[in-house]
């Protein structure tokens, strides 16, 4: 059996960025990050702007002006204005070639078609330069950018509508167990509502991880490695949850023994989450996590979630750890060290009640993992602790 710190390394060492790419419609990439430069295929903005309501001016020396003419947002009117002359315009409406600057309404005396200005002003004055964000064939965003809503916004105000991003990883989930039935069904005596799946999902989507398939095998050892199989070929993550461990239905640990899985570490010294099993086939990464349900999930936060930021290119790979005042006092049974459910806030942690590996009562109120190391075998109020902090 290795220790944590030794399987989160082993963890770290063996998932690598996937570096594929894949193409979204703008409006649906964000959170990805750009595969490829983009240039812009238009000046931004596309013409000289108001970005006023009021009145564009072709200046002279004086300080009125003729009005010879109105230009609203849209209009695709090319007005010529000569020294002198002034056109009522618009918040993003186009402002006349001859035009050099505008003067907000609330500034501006009318007086029929005669308009009259209180002092003299700069060129270019309330004038949105053409280009002014990014010229045609420039730059617009590097390879590696974020696509954050500004970005798809500025994307999409370019008039681009597909780009290329970095692929993320395409991940199976399977389930194992004759005792799993779904919601909704009648529980009926020796079943119980099958609800690794929904965790891991949702887990996986509060990532950000959507490209997600729930599979269901039985115990059955041909169904187990048929739907191994045909997971592992077409999936960059595979996550299984139960039939890990020792029982003579467990059909998981064979079933990748025979697909030629790479065994990374099987069993990590730690409680929950003793019988957790990582290994590669050429790139796809599998993750075999206990069955109860809150070993899976700490296994999920403290392993999953590392060879899932490693694929993403990610440079911070591990959840935030903090240390922490305990509020409370437990006594840890046993050798293993141990991953704590827990409440934290403000820099102070409750340890909870009912650290068993299937308690999923305690998991669903904590926010945190608090961890207990070996030679810890008490944990006193006050006492600085490690806290894992949840994405939750
Ligand atoms: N003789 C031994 N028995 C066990 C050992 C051991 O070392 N020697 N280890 C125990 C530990 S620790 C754990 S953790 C479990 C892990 O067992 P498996 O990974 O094989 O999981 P299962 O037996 O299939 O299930 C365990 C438990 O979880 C429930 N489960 C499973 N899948 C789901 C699901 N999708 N949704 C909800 N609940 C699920 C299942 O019904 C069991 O109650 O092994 C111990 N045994
Ligand atoms: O490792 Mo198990 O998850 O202790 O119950």
């Amino acid at each position: 059996m290795i220790s944590i710190s030794e399987a989160i390394s082993i963890v770290k060492n063996n998932s690598e960025p996937l570096l594929k790419q894949t193409k979204k419609s703008v409006e649906k990439a964000g959170g990805y990050h750009l595969f490829e430069d983009i240039y812009s295929p238009i000046n931004m903005p596309p013409f000289r702007q108001s970005a006023m309501d009021g009145y564009a001016l072709h200046l002279h020396e004086d300080l009125t002006y003729t009005l010879i003419g109105e230009i609203q947002a849209g209009d695709a009117s090319r007005l010529q204005l000569k020294k002198g002359e002034a056109v009522r315009i618009f918040t993003g409406a186009p402002v006349p070639d001859a035009a050099n600057a505008v003067m907000m309404q609330e500034k501006v005396k009318v007086d029929g078609n005669t308009i009259s200005i209180t002092h003299k002003i700069n060129q270019e004055l309330n004038i949105r330069p053409l280009g002014e964000q990014v010229k045609q064939g420039d730059l617009a965003l590097k390879q590696g950018t974020k696509l954050t809503p500004a970005a798809i916004g500025y994307l999409s105000s370019l008039g681009i509508t597909e780009v290329s991003v970095y692929k993320k990883p395409n991940i199976a989930l399977v389930t194992t167990g004759n005792e799993l039935i779904e919601g909704g069904l009648e529980l009926t005596y020796g079943k119980i509502y099958e609800s690794n799946s929904k965790m891991l999902l949702s887990a996986l989507y509060i990532l950000k991880f959507y490209d997600v398939t729930i599979h269901k095998v039985e115990d059955d050892y041909h169904q187990t490695l048929s739907k191994l199989k045909e997971v592992i070929n077409a999936n960059d993550l595979v996550i299984i949850t139960g039939g890990i461990s020792v029982g003579d239905y467990d059909f998981v640990g064979k079933a990748l023994k025979e697909l030629q899985v790479e065994e990374l570490f099987y069993k990590v010294k730690q409680k929950p989450g003793k019988p957790l099993f990582f290994g590669k086939k050429h790139h796809t990464s599998i993750f075999a996590l206990p069955g109860n349900p809150a070993a899976a999930l700490t296994c999920f936060y403290v392993y999953v979630y590392i060879a899932l930021q490693n694929m993403m290119n990610k440079k911070v790979n591990e959840l935030p750890r903090v240390k922490a005042k305990s509020v409370s006092n437990f006594t840890k049974k046993g050798d293993r060290p141990q991953i704590l459910k827990a409440i934290y806030n403000n820099a102070e942690v409750e340890i909870l009640e009912g650290q068993n590996s299937s308690m999923q009562q305690t998991f669903a109120i904590s926010n945190a993992l608090v961890y207990a190391p070996e030679d810890v075998n008490e944990i006193k109020i006050n006492d600085t602790v490690e806290t894992i902090l949840l994405p939750v």
